[in-house]
C-alpha cells in the first residue's frame, strides 16, 4: 500500500459527486476519444475541484495523457482525433464551436515531461506569452517575471542572471522556469504531464513542494506514473484504465481504502 501519512496538502475531503458549481473548476461529460478507430477514453464523466491538485494515475496506455490534452484541445493537433462529449471549464464548453482555442490555452496553461524553455533568455521565457499579447512595457514586463519567478520557487536562484540563456539551467531550474512561463499569463488551470520524470530526486522534492503551492492560485491536474508522487501532492485522485475512469476520490481514500478491485490491485503492484 502506498503511505499517506504525511501527505504535501492538507486540505479538507471534498464530495466530489456534490460539488458545487462555485467548487467546480472543469467537468468533463461523456467524454469519448478516438484515435482513428482506436476508441482511447470511454464515456469519461468526472467533476475536477477548483483551487485543488487532482491527480490522474493508471497503467501506461491507459488514457491519462488523453485525457489531460483534451483539457486544452491539445488533441486538436492530432489529426486522426476524434472527440465526443463535453468539457466545461467554469460551466463553458471548451468544445463549443464559439470557443477560441488559443484564448483557451491562456487560460489553461500545459508543462511536459521534459522542460521544454526556448532558446532565449530566462526573462524573455518569462514573458513570452505576454508578449505574445501585444504587452512591451517594461515595468509591468519586469512585474511578471518577478511575480512568476517566486511563483515557481525560481527567483532566488535566477534573480541575478535573468538575461543569461536559459539553457545554463539545471534540468529542474528549467522546469520550474517553464511553470513560471505557464504562470505568467495568470491562467485558471495548470496541467502538468509527468513534470517530474526527467528530473533527478532533489528537483522532483521542489517541484512537489511547488506543486502545493500553485495550488492556492490555480487547479492543478497532474498526470503522474508515480504512485507515491500521487500521494504526496494531489487532493483528489483518478486511477484509469484502458481508457476508462475506474475510480475517482479523494487520494486519502482511494489509496487506502479502494473500492474497486482493480484500483485495489494497481495500487498494491499487482501490474503496473
Ligand atoms: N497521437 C496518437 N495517435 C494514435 N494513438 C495514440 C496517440 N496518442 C496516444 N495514443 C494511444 O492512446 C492510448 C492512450 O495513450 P496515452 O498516451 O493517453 O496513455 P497514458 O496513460 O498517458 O500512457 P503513458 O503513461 O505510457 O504515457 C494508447 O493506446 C496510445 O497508444
Amino acid at each position: 500500500m502506498i503511505n499517506v501519512a504525511t501527505p504535501l496538502s492538507q486540505d479538507t475531503t471534498l464530495d466530489l459527486g456534490r460539488l458545487s458549481e462555485e467548487q467546480t473548476a472543469l467537468e468533463v461529460r461523456g467524454l469519448n476519444l478516438y484515435y482513428g478507430a482506436k476508441q482511447a477514453l470511454f464515456n469519461v464523466d468526472m467533476k475536477i475541484a477548483k483551487g485543488q491538485v487532482t491527480a490522474f494515475i493508471g497503467p501506461s496506455g491507459c488514457g491519462k495523457s488523453t485525457l489531460l490534452r483534451c483539457i486544452n484541445r491539445m488533441n486538436d493537433l492530432v489529426e486522426t482525433c476524434r472527440i465526443e462529449g463535453e468539457i466545461l471549464l467554469h460551466n463553458q464548453n471548451i468544445y463549443g464551436k464559439e470557443v477560441d482555442v488559443a484564448a483557451l490555452r491562456r487560460r489553461v496553461g500545459m508543462v511536459f515531461q521534459r522542460p521544454n524553455p526556448f532558446p532565449k533568455s530566462i526573462y524573455e521565457n518569462v514573458v513570452y506569452g505576454l508578449r505574445l499579447q501585444g504587452i512591451n512595457d517594461r515595468r509591468r514586463l519586469d512585474e511578471a517575471v518577478e511575480r512568476s519567478l517566486r511563483g515557481a520557487a525560481l527567483w532566488d536562484e535566477v534573480k541575478d542572471r535573468l538575461h543569461d540563456n536559459a539553457f545554463g539551467l539545471s534540468g529542474g531550474q528549467q522546469q520550474r522556469l517553464v511553470i513560471a512561463r505557464a504562470i505568467a499569463i495568470e491562467p485558471e488551470v495548470l496541467l502538468l504531464d509527468e513534470p517530474t520524470s526527467a528530473l533527478d530526486p532533489i528537483s522532483t522534492l521542489v517541484i512537489e513542494e511547488l506543486i502545493n503551492t500553485l495550488k492556492e492560485q490555480y487547479t492543478v491536474v497532474i498526470v503522474t506514473h508515480n504512485m507515491q508522487q500521487a500521494a504526496r501532492v494531489s487532493d483528489q485522485t483518478a486511477f484509469m484504465y484502458m481508457g476508462e475512469l475506474i475510480e475517482y476520490a479523494d487520494t486519502n481514500t482511494l489509496f487506502t481504502t479502494p473500492s474497486k478491485k482493480k484500483t485495489e490491485d494497481y495500487i498494491t503492484g499487482r501490474y503496473g
